[in-house]
């Protein structure tokens, strides 16, 4: 919530300007998207149509029609454009209290519409190291695979709550250790694998972070240090590689 409609429009345009020359330069195909509100979601996804853009939502439904006032639905959101559905954001589960039987519920529903669930998972604490960061971020996700088509594409999202908002990103070896950990797990104990699981990394991330990183994660969730198209455009140039 930290854009109003002139800055969504503004930002869109300016991502949109240089994406093109951007992607095309790039070592390694790179999927990028935005997530913006719910307001500006079917404007942007109708600016980015025809573009490499992916569009998508910061919350949904679980159901795709009833007497949820306030709510708005996966199949709604499918219509209005979005591809991809975020959902248990810490932020969400701390002030909204969704829960991880919600995700679960989120997951399928936007799997129902043909969308991609992206889960947001993450320790609270720093305290208790890689080991207790990969059981909580595991119970936090585990309940979804089993009820997903198989094969259905997740976005898993490791974003330390406590990383989160702060001056910089959790420690390399941290991060990498726990989603190599989550990646081990997704194959072993849910057979979840390959182009079906992509890992990403949030909570102050920025240009220079996905290269400390790039052992663990496909990518990176940016919020604050995104906010900047130039900044924006560096970390998927640093994501993507420049061809040789
Ligand atoms: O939704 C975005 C993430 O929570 C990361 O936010 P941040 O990079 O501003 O810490």
């Amino acid at each position: 919530m930290y854009f109003d409609i002139p800055k969504t429009t503004s930002y869109l345009k300016s991502v949109l300007s240089w994406l093109p020359s951007t992607t095309s330069s790039l070592a390694h195909s790179t999927r990028v998207f935005f997530l913006p509100d719910f307001v500006t979601l079917q404007e942007s996804a109708n600016t980015a149509s025809g573009t490499d853009l992916i569009v998508g939502a910061q919350h949904t439904h679980q159901d795709d029609a009833g007497a949820f006032t306030g709510e708005v639905s996966p199949k709604v959101l499918a219509q209005a454009g979005a591809k991809i559905l975020e959902m248990g954001h810490a932020e969400r589960r701390r002030l909204y209290g969704e829960t991880d039987k919600g995700v679960v519920t989120k997951a399928v529903g936007a799997a129902r519409n043909g969308l991609t669930p992206l889960i947001c998972v993450g320790e609270i604490s720093k305290e208790g190291g890689v080991e207790k960061a990969t059981e909580e971020c595991w119970l936090q996700v585990k309940d979804v695979f089993s009820q997903l088509p198989k094969g259905s594409p997740v976005i898993l999202a490791y974003e330390p709550v406590w990383a989160i908002g702060a001056s910089q990103p959790a420690t390399p070896s941290h991060v990498v250790a726990v989603t190599q950990a989550l990646r081990q797990k997704c194959a072993a104990e849910v057979g979840w694998t390959g182009d079906e699981l992509t890992i990403l990394y949030g909570g102050s991330a920025g240009p220079g972070t996905f290269e400390k990183i790039k052992e663990g994660v496909d990518g990176l969730f940016l919020g604050r240090f995104a906010h900047d198209p130039e900044a924006f455009r560096r970390t998927v140039e640093e994501i993507g590689g420049a061809k040789e």
